[in-house]
């Protein structure tokens, strides 16, 4: 469970008398995410969600987020509302922590996403990257500067010691040493609003018996401006694998074997991509590298946190190792792999499955 920061009700109750929300009726920390500490807040007016910033976030940037936010559902995605209070103010403070709440977005995550899904979010990416246009640039802090020095970092947490995970900071470094000098320059590729995050458990699905549809995207905590193809490498990471739930139940040794790409699911990120946003062909010849790195950036994070999470905060710690495949795979890969583009027989007009 990710509250890092517990709250009493009478510390929720009293935030909420500076906002038009009604009263108070429930509130509980929610269980999933690893970044900041979340509560779904039940008032008389509906359900809200109460976000305090916890870690990797420079305050000084949340009014970009939330801006950015704003636009996206302002141009018709479906995503979080930064609520304002009676002040006109969206961010606050609460338990000495900058806090947020956000409109709530109904439906559920896949933990195990089929092809249909994943064409669904293909397209959502690209509408996500064409409603981003025409905004202030944020610079991505966990890009390719950043590992080196994330990478460093690692060992000085608690565990960092042990055999395994030293092997991998290795194979990380080996790895990284190729990857760097192979990283597109900024100019050489379209660059744009990126959601940086865009995992199954971050894109919300509402189904009935006639029809399904993605009913949202949530987490903009990670959006920063870089390449737009470097968004759907992480999409590519994050939805077209399979994989055994290692995290907490490993018990030493590789992991080599656990996860397994499926180029089905590919290919319909591509295709739902692709039916809004066209890749050029050079994004297209940079996939494979830019997949490396979206492997890399989430090896790299797990594997800090493995080292770095507090032991007393409620909190489910990520595997790294599954990242290490998935680097190892992209490694493997034809610099040719994209380079065509892809026929799924998914084609449906967007996001939207007519049930029969
Ligand atoms: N606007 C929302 N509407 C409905 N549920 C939400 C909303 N925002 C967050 N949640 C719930 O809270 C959970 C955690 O939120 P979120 O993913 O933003 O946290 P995080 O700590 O930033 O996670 P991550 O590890 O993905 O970075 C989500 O999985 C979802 O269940
Ligand atoms: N989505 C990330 C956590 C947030 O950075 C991961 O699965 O590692």
């Amino acid at each position: 469970m990710a509250v890092y920061t517990p709250l009493s009700t009478e510390q929720v109750r009293e935030f909420l008398n500076h906002y038009d929300l009604g009263e108070l009726v429930a509130f509980q920390g929610i269980a999933e995410g690893v970044e900041n500490s979340n509560f779904l807040l039940q008032t008389t007016r509906g359900r809200f969600i109460l976000t305090l910033f916890e870690r990797r976030m420079d305050p000084a940037e949340l009014p970009w987020f939330l801006e950015l936010m704003g636009r996206l559902s302002a141009r018709g995605l479906s995503c979080p509302q930064p609520i304002a209070d009676r002040t006109g103010r969206t961010l606050s403070q609460l338990a000495g922590k900058p806090g947020v709440i956000v409109s709530f977005l109904p439906g559920s995550s896949q933990a195990h996403p089929d092809a249909w899904a994943c064409r669904a979010v293909g397209r959502a990416l690209a509408e996500l990257h064409e409603a981003g246009k025409g905004m202030g640039a944020r610079a991505n802090r966990l890009g390719p500067e950043a590992w080196p020095v994330l990478l460093e970092a690692c060992g000085d947490g608690k565990g960092g010691e042990s055999a395994e995970f030293s092997a991998l900071q290795a194979e990380a470094g080996q790895a990284l040493s190729r990857l760097l000098p192979a990283w597109p320059k900024p100019e050489a590729l379209p660059r744009g609003q990126i959601h940086a995050d865009l995992f199954p458990d971050n894109v919300f699905f509402l189904s009935d018996a006639y029809e399904r549809r993605l009913s949202g995207v949530i987490d903009f905590y990670f959006a920063c401006t870089d390449f737009l193809t470097y968004d759907l490498a992480i999409v590519l990471n994050a939805w077209c694998f399979e994989e055994a739930d290692a995290a907490e139940s490993r018990s030493g040794g590789s992991s080599e074997g656990r996860v397994i790409f499926r180029p089905d699911k590919a290919a319909a990120v591509l295709e739902g991509y692709e039916s809004l946003r066209p890749l050029e062909p050079a994004e297209r010849a940079a996939l494979p590298v830019l997949c490396q790195g979206a492997a890399m950036r989430f090896l790299l994070t797990r594997l800090y946190d493995w080292t770095h999470t507090p032991p007393d905060a409620q909190v489910t710690r990520k595997d790294p190792w599954a990242y290490a495949e998935r680097l190892r795979h992209f490694m493997r890969l034809s610099p040719q792999a994209f380079s065509l583009p892809v026929e799924t027989g998914l084609k449906d007009g967007g996001g939207r499955e007519v049930k029969a």
